[in-house]
């Protein structure tokens, strides 16, 4: 090697025409965000058996682990290995490049790792010992890990432990077990700063401690909307390169009492039901959901109820945009620095009470509020495709009375290139909160009295012999039940963070347009 380039993160690392050689058959750029680690290592003649090197006494090498990005969003650790005679320029390197992943301050040094051995196909715990935990070894990461004996276990032990010694905290689970890791994180944060979580109308505390979701359960939703591919390698280095994702959350209660947080999906109706059904045949794995799809699908309930939101004026983006919400996205940008404004000067601005509400009866198959796109295995789109992760609104779908083929066409859709929201019985509004009071409750309330009223309740007076259900349905909210059938929903912009960074544009042209790269000679 000629000589070193000064490293810094903007300029070249590795210069041509260096003495510094490499096993590796391709050229490639790598920028420094991008490296997971560098090693000293064992050189091995082995590895590249050239005649010219048998001669030399004694070769010292390093080894540069990178990210590699596949198709689909998937990324993977390579590695390529440098070495040369010298001991003193090999350090040298060695040195040097450490200190530029030391000056990478994003990334976390200490996490606190939840495994659900229960999640998705029950593969939680060997997924993380033998995909994940190399990995953040190799990344210098150390991490407390607990492996959860009950539902609820992680929850409550974020309650007690000091959180704040970590970097973030990974779940390794599904939906169900990211939302109880976010519950616990948020629910400690408003705790610590004194605010009340069962004021529907509080400003929570925003919750900066990262979470990373390794995907090991039946939907893993939440983990495919934001990186793009449902892969615990590809979500390790997420965490370990540090992405951060901020996420609107939405708060759900009933008559001024808490009832839960909700990213992805709060559905009444048909998902509500869907889960229902699928609790009790847990046993199948995430073919439940299959199973109980089907049967759903063909009882066709649907329910009688009152909405009523206020639009989200504040972003720009509609749930018909062809634009979907990407890495770096322009809309939530706007809303981050609409939120950063609101801050300084609270409660001046935005007054909830001063905007208009509109109100919407009828009867439902589906009321589905997402607060993100929803993409999915299942659905690769999701079920609003232009919903966005940081907007801070939900987009609030509704899916009226219809025939079971009509539905089916809409179900459909959420598969392929056609747009779901093209049906006369499909309404689609973009809000920043809603409210949903089912008519048997209506009934019931307005009428304490009426025996009578609440005693035929459970038949559908109007059709007989319709489908219209005679109970209530429940909420799926975020794959967990919740048994109300009067709720007030409100989106809180940005609430908390995730390690990762929104589905990336095709990758191969930014890394074109990639201005700080380091430039290796491989
Ligand atoms: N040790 C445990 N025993 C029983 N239940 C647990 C345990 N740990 C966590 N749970 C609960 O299991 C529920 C489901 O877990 P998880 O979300 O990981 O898998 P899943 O339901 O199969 O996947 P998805 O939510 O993506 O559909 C969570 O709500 C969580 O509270
Ligand atoms: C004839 C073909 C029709 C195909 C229709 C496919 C439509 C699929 C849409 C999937 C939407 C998933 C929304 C995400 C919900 C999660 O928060 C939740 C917890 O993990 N999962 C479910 O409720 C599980 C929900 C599973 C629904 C099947
Ligand atoms: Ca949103």
């Amino acid at each position: 090697m000629k000589g070193m380039t000064k490293l810094d993160p903007q300029l070249y690392a590795f210069t041509y025409g260096c003495e510094l050689s490499c096993v590796h058959t391709e050229n490639c750029f790598v920028p420094i965000s991008e490296i997971i680690a560098v090693e000293e290592t064992e050189f091995n003649k082995k590895q590249r058996n050239i005649g010219r090197w048998q001669k030399m006494a004694k070769l010292h090498a390093f080894t540069v682990y990178y990210v590699k990005k596949a198709r689909n969003h998937r990324w993977r650790c390579s590695g390529a290995t440098f070495w040369c005679e010298d001991e003193h320029l090999c350090n040298q390197w060695t040195q040097a490049l450490k200190e530029l992943l030391e000056m990478q301050k994003s990334r976390p040094k200490q996490l606190l790792v939840y495994i659900n051995p229960y999640g998705g196909k029950r593969q939680g715990k060997r997924i993380y010992e033998q995909k994940v935990a190399p990995l953040f070894s190799l990344a210098s990461i150390s991490t407390d890990v607990v492996i959860t004996e009950h539902a609820n276990h992680a929850k409550d032990n974020l309650f007690e432990v000091n959180i704040y010694k970590y970097d973030g905290v990974v779940c390794v689970g599904g939906d169900g077990m990211f939302s109880e890791v976010m519950h616990g994180l948020i629910g400690r944060m408003q705790k610590d700063s004194g605010i009340d979580q069962n004021n529907p109308k509080a400003s929570l505390v925003q919750c900066n401690i990262r979470i990373g979701i390794i995907p090991a359960g039946s939907t893993d939703c939440i983990c495919y909307s934001t990186v793009g591919i449902s892969d615990p390698v590809t979500s390790a280095l997420h965490i370990i390169l540090g992405d951060c994702q901020p996420l609107d959350v939405s708060s759900v209660h009933h008559n001024n009492t808490f009832l839960k947080y909700s990213v992805s999906l709060l559905g009444y109706g048909f998902y509500g039901d869907i889960l229902k059904d699928s609790e009790k045949k847990r046993w199948m794995g995430p073919m439940r959901y299959d199973y109980s799809g089907f049967k759903t699908f063909l009882s066709h309930h649907y329910y009688e109820g009152t909405i009523a939101y206020q639009p989200a004026k504040h972003t720009h983006g509609s749930p018909r945009d062809k634009e979907r919400c990407r890495t770096g996205c322009y809309i939530c940008k706007q809303s981050e620095k609409q939120l950063s404004e609101q801050s300084k000067e609270r409660g001046l601005k935005h007054e909830e009470g001063a905007e208009e509400w509109k109100v919407i009866k009828g009867k439902f198959l589906a009321i589905n509020a997402v607060s993100m796109s929803c993409a999915c295995p299942r659905s690769p789109k999701g079920l609003s495709p232009a919903a966005h992760l940081a907007d801070g609104s939900a987009d609030l779908i509704l899916v009226r009375k219809c025939s079971r083929f009509d539905f089916l066409r809409y179900l459909v859709r959420h598969t392929n290139q056609d747009d779901q929201f093209d049906f006369p019985f499909v309404d689609v509004y973009r809000v920043k909160c809603f409210q949903f009071t089912s008519k048997l409750s209506e009934d019931n309330e307005s009428n304490v009295m009426d025996i009578g009223k609440k005693r035929f309740g459970q038949f559908c007076r109007d059709h007989p012999a319709c489908c219209c259900n005679i109970v209530n349905s429940t909420w799926n909210c975020d794959g967990e039940t919740l048994d109300s059938s009067a709720v007030e929903v409100r989106v809180h912009c940005q609430l908390m963070k995730l390690f990762a960074r929104g589905i990336e544009e095709d990758c191969k042209d930014e890394a074109a347009h990639s201005q700080s790269s380091i430039e290796q000679l491989l």
